[in-house]
């Protein structure tokens, strides 16, 4: 493994019948930073969260976490490592508590599945009292422990996505996995949820993240993976992969959300990049 990287991933693919949707992939994720994944729609940013993950099996290549193989283990045991995520849409419950969401993250990434945890079952019971724990130290990580008891649905757009990501930290995880974590968001809440992921980070959290607003993209990522057909075609710092002749090619010929690559350091400032809640 080389030195400093949480997730190595060697020639990565999957098909998807005649569909190459993630193609020999190698990449490595830097401890304790952030990095984005991007590229233009269908790229195959959202298959490769979901390789990463274990919801989906590959057809060809290696996933190591912290220097184990982890290329055949199913979802739930990928969490039991420490790789956790949030989904595109958000899947909170929005008319049970702040808190009750955040227990509901734990168990079913970790050991009852969704129904035991909705139907509160014995082993279920059992394993409550853990769950709270977990569940109130990752609200407190995402600054909702004083809300704990309120309705989910009853949070801003901003406060539900710290559901979420309160959903995910639940389990304790060293990687965490965002998949458009700012959309639907504002400039101002897209700049709150900047400053939450950074806050993360420098507790040790290392954070790969998917994402189309490229202010926060910019803004953020230490660095950055470019996927384009299923390929990473670059990686590297903000700077040197929005000079890419092949990234600017990719975006421009594709036609990517916002068509264009932003500039460094312009956190928030994205016109038209999701200005509405
Ligand atoms: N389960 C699946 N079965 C068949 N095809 C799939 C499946 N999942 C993804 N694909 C296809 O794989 C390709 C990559 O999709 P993916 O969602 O990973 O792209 P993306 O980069 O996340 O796109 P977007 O930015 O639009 O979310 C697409 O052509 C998609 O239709």
């Amino acid at each position: 493994m080389p030195e400093g990287s949480i997730l190595d991933v060697e020639g990565l693919g999957i098909r998807f019948g005649g569909l190459h949707a993630v193609r020999d992939v190698t990449t490595r994720l830097p401890a304790g930073r952030i990095t984005a994944i991007i590229g233009p729609n269908g790229a195959g940013k959202s298959t490769f969260f979901n390789l990463i993950s274990g919801f989906y099996q590959p057809t060809s290549g290696r996933i190591r976490f912290q220097g184990e193989d982890i290329t055949r283990l199913k979802a739930h045991q990928v969490v039991g490592r420490g790789v956790a995520r949030t989904f595109q849409t958000t899947t909170i419950y929005k008319e049970l508590s702040v808190l009750d969401n955040a227990m509901i993250g734990h168990r079913v990434r970790t050991r009852a599945g969704l129904w035991d945890a909705l139907l509160r079952t014995g082993r279920e019971r059992r394993d409550e009292a853990e769950s709270r724990d977990g569940a109130m130290r990752a609200l407190e990580r995402v600054g909702l422990a004083g809300q704990a008891g309120r309705p989910a649905g009853a949070l801003t757009q901003e406060g539900q996505k710290r559901v979420g990501i309160a959903m995910a930290l639940s389990s304790d995880p060293r990687l965490l996995l965002l998949d458009e974590p700012a959309a639907g968001m504002n400039p101002e809440e897209t700049v709150n949820l900047m400053g939450l992921i950074r806050e993360l980070v420098s507790e040790g959290l290392t954070v790969a993240l998917v994402e189309h607003k490229m202010s926060l993209v910019m803004g953020l990522a230490d660095e950055i993976v470019v996927l384009h057909h299923g390929q990473k075609i670059a990686q590297g710092t903000p700077g040197a992969v929005s000079r890419d002749p092949a990234v600017i090619e990719a975006y421009l010929g594709g036609h990517a959300h916002g068509g264009q690559m932003g500039q460094p350091g312009a956190a928030g400032a994205g016109a038209g990049e999701g200005a509405h809640a």
